[in-house]
Formats: structure tokens, sequence, C-alpha cells
């Protein structure tokens, strides 16, 4: 038996022929949640603009706390204050500005008003209560790096500078197409022999997730002219074709052909389960990704392969899944020559995070995947006791 290729091997391939993508447009921060900035941005202003008030109270001087002081001034948020008249206080609101000559704000709570004038009945220290100019960010820090995909609290942190658009990436158009002559789309009715496409859905989800934008060729007819056809169609449109079945040994398929035919193909048998057969190539110059059919196994080398492939082209500048460390709540006696990736749950039991897995691992079973919100990773050679740490893949993080 040929050896097997091990994951990292592929994975060095394929990155390496992942040339960032450089087309690069303005966009308002509306609509800019989970694209990849293309350039640094920076601040022209500090945040907080002034010395402002953490709490509603009274600002001072805090050497006068101990004496009643009669309330000079009102000063609500969005107001400019007046100097603070000494051995007075300055009646305040959470997020007004603190007037000069004041180093302190008492909150209201801890004085008590009579007759325009308050005394404070708990200690003031220098400071309190004032949230400085600059705290959150200096003007003329950098905020983000390229690379970064925009996450909603980055989106919130660049509207608290004023920035109103960024320049991001245009979105990869990815093409996906699924080949087999068994396929039914949900909707039709079932006949022998026949399933359903459910990798299309997935695919089509996971690079949602990704914020790419997708081309759906649907099902490929099953024949030699058709598939061509699809393929290079959807090359033609496409930053990168993906497929889903058809790359192992059977002759039933015409994807390898055709890709052959189009352009070029390298076929490999990775040592990892599920997922050990793969393809990468391209199609008249558009890259190609060739993914098994087994549903578990699409789910699978997406996330290992294709998403990282995919974000280094997005220009995306963590590219790699997120990972912990959990403790195992099951056995695996028998010793495997496959890095395994088996779909798991991962909890938090107290402080001790730990990973259960279904029984039923075969690559053909999808409601495992969809149970799963981990990937347990288990190297070829390990046996795991109940108890053992593994590392888990995170995948609600992986596809979001
Ligand atoms: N003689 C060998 N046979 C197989 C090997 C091998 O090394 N030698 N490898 C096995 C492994 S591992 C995998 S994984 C599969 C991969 O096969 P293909 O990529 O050629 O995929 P298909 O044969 O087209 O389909 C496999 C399986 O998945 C179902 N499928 C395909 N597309 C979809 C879809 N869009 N939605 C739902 N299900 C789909 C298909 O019906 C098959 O059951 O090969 C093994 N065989
Ligand atoms: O690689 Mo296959 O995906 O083990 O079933």
């Amino acid at each position: 038996m040929k050896k097997l290729t091990p994951l990292a091997d592929a994975l060095d391939h394929i990155l390496e022929r992942a040339q960032p993508m450089d087309v690069v447009e303005s966009v308002r921060l509306q609509e800019a949640l989970g694209r990849v900035l293309a350039a640094p941005v920076t601040s022209d202003i500090a945040v907080p603009g002034e010395d402002n008030s953490a709490m509603d109270g009274y600002a001072l001087r805090a050497k006068d706390a101990g004496q009643a002081l009669a309330v000079s001034q009102r000063i609500a948020a969005g107001a400019v204050p007046e100097p603070l008249t000494p051995g007075t206080a300055a009646r305040i609101f959470t997020g007004a500005t603190v007037p000069e000559g004041a180093d302190a704000v008492a909150m209201q709570e801890d004085c008590v008003l009579n007759e325009g004038v308050i005394t404070i009945t708990a200690d003031v220290r220098e400071g309190q209560h004032i949230r400085r100019a600059g705290q959150d960010i200096q003007a003329g820090e950098q905020l983000l790096a390229p690379g970064r995909r925009l996450r909603p609290q980055d989106l919130g942190m660049l509207a608290s500078v004023g920035v109103a658009t960024v320049r991001v990436y245009r979105p990869l158009r990815v093409a996906i197409l699924s080949t087999g002559d068994e396929l039914l789309e949900p909707g039709q009715p079932l006949s022998p022999g026949k399933l359903y496409n459910s990798n299309r859905y997935t695919l089509q989800g996971l690079l949602q997730g990704l914020g790419m934008e997708v081309i759906d060729g649907g099902i490929v007819d099953d024949d030699a002219a058709g598939t061509r056809e699809a393929l290079s169609r959807a090359a033609a449109s496409a930053d990168v074709v993906i497929t889903s079945g058809g790359v192992s040994v059977g002759e039933e398929d015409h994807v390898k052909d055709a890709v052959r035919s189009l352009g070029e193909l390298g076929l490999w048998k990775l040592a990892i389960k599920p997922g050990k057969p793969l393809a990468f190539g391209h199609v008249q110059g558009t890259p190609f990704i060739g993914l098994p059919g087994n549903p578990s196994s699409v789910f699978v080398t997406f996330c290992l392969i294709a998403r990282p492939y995919l974000l280094k082209r997005q220009g995306c500048a963590e590219i790699e899944p997120p990972s912990v460390r959990a403790r195992a709540d099951f056995s695996i006696t028998r010793v495997g020559t496959r890095q395994e990736y088996l779909r798991a749950i991962l909890s938090i039991d107290g402080e001790v995070m730990r990973v259960s897995v279904g029984e039923n691992q075969s690559s053909g079973v999808l409601s495992a995947v969809s149970r799963s919100n981990v990937l347990a990773v288990i190297p070829p050679g390990m046996t795991v006791s109940p108890g053992d740490t593994v590392e888990v893949f995170l995948l609600d993080l992986l596809s979001g």
C-alpha cells in the first residue's frame, strides 16, 4: 500500500500555493462584519477625549471633601463645563466632562444634599471615579492590523474613534459542485438508491460563515462532457472551485479526468480519518480542491485543509484552527495509523473541560457532526483512557 501523506505535508504544499487576494475595496462599517482588513487602522483621536465622570455624583477637589461644599454648576453629558469654583462642588453625570480644577468625583449615594450644599459621607481619593482622557485609546495608536477578520466588537471600537469606512479585501468567490448520480435535492421525492445532497448545504454554510461568496453549481451531471462543462463554468467565475465526492479510487466518476483535461490534478491519501482521499490542483488556472464525498469527511477536510487555504487567500492573518486541551470521557484502545478527528462534545464541569464522543464515528454519519461542537484530535499510535488529556478543535469558532 502506498504510504499515507501526513496532513502537515499536504497543508504545506497547499498553503505555499495560496496567494493572498489583492482586490481591495472600501465599505461602510455597517457592511464590514466578517470582512478582512486590507490596511491598518489608526486612531486620529483619543478616547475618551477628555477626563469624564464614571458616576452620577459631584465633582470636587479631593482635599475639600471634609467640608460642606456649595453646588456651583450642573454638568450633563455632552456639555462643556466651566472651571470649578474653588471650595465648591459641581453636580455631574456619568460620561460628563470633569471641570478643570476638580480631581475627584464622589458618587451621589455618598453625598447628602441640603439646600444647594453637599456634605460627603465617605472618603474621597484623588482621581476617584474619573475616566482619564485617552485611557481607552491614544491618538495615533494603531488599533487593528491588516489581516484581521472584523468582529462586532471591532466595529464598535472603530466607530468609537469616528472611523466610518474601512479598506477590506473583496470576499473570495468560491464555487461548490456536488458530484454523484445518487444525489437528489431536498424537496424532491426520494427514490430507491438515491439520497439527499447534504454536502452542498454544509459547504455553503461553512463558506458563508467565513464571509465568502458562494457560487453554487448544484449537482454535476455524471457524464464526462457535463462534468467538464460544469467545472469550466465554475472556474471562470470563481477564485476557487471546491467539489465533493469522486476523489477515491472508483471509476464511476468523471471529476478527476475532467480536472486533468482542463488543468492539473494532484491526488493524496492523507493520514487522517475521516478524509483520506483529497485532490488539489487547478481548472484552467483556477485553484481546485476536491473533497471526499462522505459527509463527515467533507466537514473535517474543509475545516482542516480548505479553511486555512481559503483564509490565507482571503488575506486573513490567523488561519490555524483554534484549539484547547480537555479531559477525555472516552477510551480508544485500538491504535490507529491515521490521525483521527472524532466528532465530539465539549462541556465544562466545574473548572474542568471534558470531552465525550458519540459511538458511531463512521464518515457517513452526519448526525454526529451536527451533535458535536469540537473535533477531538487522536494522533496515530495513541490510545486514550478516560481522564487523559486530548486536544480539541473548537468547531463553532471554526465555522464562524
Ligand atoms: N477501494 C477503496 N474505496 C474507498 C477508499 C479507498 O481508499 N479505497 N476510500 C474510502 C474513503 S476513506 C472515502 S472518504 C470515500 C471517498 O470517496 P469519494 O470522494 O470518491 O466520494 P463518493 O464515492 O462520490 O462518495 C462517498 C460517499 O459519500 C456520499 N456522498 C457523496 N456526495 C454526497 C453529497 N453531496 N451529499 C451526501 N452524501 C454524499 C456518497 O453517496 C457515498 O456514500 O471513498 C471510500 N472508498
Ligand atoms: O476518509 Mo474516509 O473520509 O475515512 O471515510
